[in-house]
């Protein structure tokens, strides 16, 4: 049920403008209600208190630069999130990883980064582990005039799915303006981790 003001009910425009949004606050209300599974916008966010890894794979400082916006935005939430430079990691690093969110450019011919290139190669080895205790969500930045888009942080997606980890939230795909994507991303997250 959704309820509406008839067309030619007889109020001035700022009645009602002020009459539709009472109204759209009630269905906001009732939706919620017959659907209580959906988060509803207002609750406060149930990511607080997770701890997460972001990791950067990132050639002139973009990925690196987005994981420490996304670090802060987190932690003012009250996540616990502490940001990791790929070159540090290792796969077996993963396994004591609860959630990680991994942002990365490609580069090349549809090459990771310098700095996440030992940790590609290591988990699309056949010895990387399983991952079955990870939640994961990959943004990629890319630029669609190569012919390889976004090709690492895809190569990321798809790995980390195949060795069990779960996705948080499907990949976003940032083409050359990521302004929009990366907070689109974000927020994806932040409803993501309060269910996972
Ligand atoms: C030399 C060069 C090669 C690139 N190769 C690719 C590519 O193969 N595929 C792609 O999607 N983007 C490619 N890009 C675009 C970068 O991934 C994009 O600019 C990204 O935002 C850079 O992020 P970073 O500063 O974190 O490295 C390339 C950029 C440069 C300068």
């Amino acid at each position: 049920m959704k309820l509406t003001l008839p067309e030619n009910a007889p109020f001035s425009c700022s009645q009602k403008m002020w009459i539709k949004g009472f109204l759209d606050g009630i269905n906001s209300t009732i939706q919620q209600q017959s659907n209580p599974s959906q988060p509803s916008l207002t609750e406060p966010s149930t990511a607080s208190g997770k701890s997460i890894t972001i990791a950067f794979g990132s050639q002139t400082g973009t990925a690196e630069s987005l994981s420490k916006k996304l670090s802060k935005k987190l932690n003012s939430k009250g996540c616990i999130s502490s940001i990791r430079d790929l070159a540090s990691m290792t796969p077996d690093d993963l396994k004591n990883i609860e959630h990680l969110l991994l942002i990365t450019s490609t580069y090349g011919d549809g090459e990771p980064p310098d700095n996440a290139a030992t940790f590609h190669r290591l988990l699309h080895e056949e010895t990387a582990p399983p991952l079955n205790t990870l939640a994961y969500s990959v943004l990629a930045l890319g630029d669609s005039s190569y012919a390889e888009f976004c090709k690492c942080g895809r190569d990321f997606d798809q790995r980390l799915a195949a060795l069990g980890a779960k996705r948080i939230t499907p990949i976003v795909e940032c083409d050359v303006d990521y302004d929009d994507p990366f907070e689109s991303w974000t927020s994806q997250i932040e409803l993501g981790l309060s269910a996972a």
